[in-house]
């Protein structure tokens, strides 16, 4: 609820989420509570893709899972800052100081996440088709028919190949890159304006990451959604990202825009993301952007180096 006298936020037109001094932390039995998130800032505008990087540890998820308001359930507590987000409707909402009921009523509708495993994610007793239909049904109030012609659609957006048979199929008839397809049509089915996507890949072999980071560039271009990616990787935050966040314990330490920050990474923990990635390491410390090209996502021949 917003007093009186205080004015509703307000976002620049093109800025869809303005994540503002956000501060997470997790209650710690007879300790200080610990923070998992301390003070970071970004935005993310219309159709672009933002990437959250760093290692394990580093608070990528619980920012991903704060956005969400899915942390809570965890334990966690927003101890700081705000969570701006455009509304399809034009107004700016607080994410983290809207009530449980409508945050509910916007996940799905305005704002979805894929995680990495599909397989604990999707529903082993349900169909494929019944899964996608169900957020639409509950976002939207479609009939069962309608939703199930939306979900048809999605699966054919997402390039499930023989979409029609598939809908009625169990998520153990699929294989792990299709599943992952399902995972992103389901995020996909009421068209948010924001997908939140945590490690995507990961736990998916290299062919399979290729296609599944293909699809979302090809899905941002077509539907002009905005995008945060959370990784570790710095070659997957080459393949898909605008601009990158590099977390630390916590903290952003460096941002900008993914050629800047290759470019001239500032920070020695950004260098030592970029010399994780094999194929990236010795351009860690170039300045030459003549080399650029070189990081573009290739698959063909990336599969050809693999020996594919
Ligand atoms: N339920 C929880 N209770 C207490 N601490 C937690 C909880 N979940 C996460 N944390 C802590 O918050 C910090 C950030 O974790 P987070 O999962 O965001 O890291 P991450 O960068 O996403 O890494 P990963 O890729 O391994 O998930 C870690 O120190 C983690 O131990």
């Amino acid at each position: 609820m917003i007093p009186a006298n205080s004015a509703p936020p307000e976002l620049p037109e093109d800025v869809i989420l303005s994540v503002e001094d956000l501060e997470v932390s997790f209650a710690v039995r007879s300790r200080a509570p610990f923070r998992a998130v301390r003070g970071i800032s970004f935005t993310i505008s219309r159709g672009e893709t933002v990437a959250l990087v760093g290692e394990s540890g580093s608070g990528k998820s619980v920012t991903a899972m704060t956005i969400m308001r899915l942390t809570e359930y965890d334990g966690a507590a927003i101890t700081g800052g705000r969570v701006l987000m455009r509304l399809k409707d034009g107004k700016v909402a607080d994410l983290a100081k809207l009530s449980e009921k409508r945050v509910e009523a916007l996940r799905g509708a305005e704002i979805s996440i894929v995680f990495q495993d599909p397989m604990s994610s999707l529903n082993p007793v349900f169909t494929v088709g019944d899964q996608i239909a169900e957020a639409v049904v509950h976002h939207q109030g479609k009939t069962p028919e309608q939703a199930r012609q939306i979900a048809l659609n999605t699966l054919k957006l997402v390039r499930v190949p023989d979409a029609e048979r598939r809908l009625d199929q169990y998520p153990h008839q699929l294989s792990g890159g299709m599943r992952q397809r399902v995972m992103i049509a389901i995020a996909l089915a009421c068209r948010p304006s924001l997908m939140i996507l945590d490690e995507p890949t990961t736990a998916l072999d290299v062919t399979i990451q290729a296609q599944i980071l293909d699809l979302v560039r090809a899905l941002q271009q077509e539907i002009g959604m905005s995008v945060l990616f959370i990784t570790h990787d710095m070659g997957v935050v080459a393949e898909v990202a605008d601009r990158v966040c590099v977390m630390l314990k916590g903290e952003i330490v460096e941002t900008g825009t993914v050629y800047d920050v290759f470019a001239k990474p500032r920070h020695a923990y950004t260098r030592a993301l970029i010399s994780a990635v094999p194929r990236l390491g010795s351009m860690a410390d170039k300045d030459a952007p003549e080399k650029f090209p070189l990081l573009v996502f290739e698959p063909e021949r990336q599969l050809a180096e693999a020996g594919k």
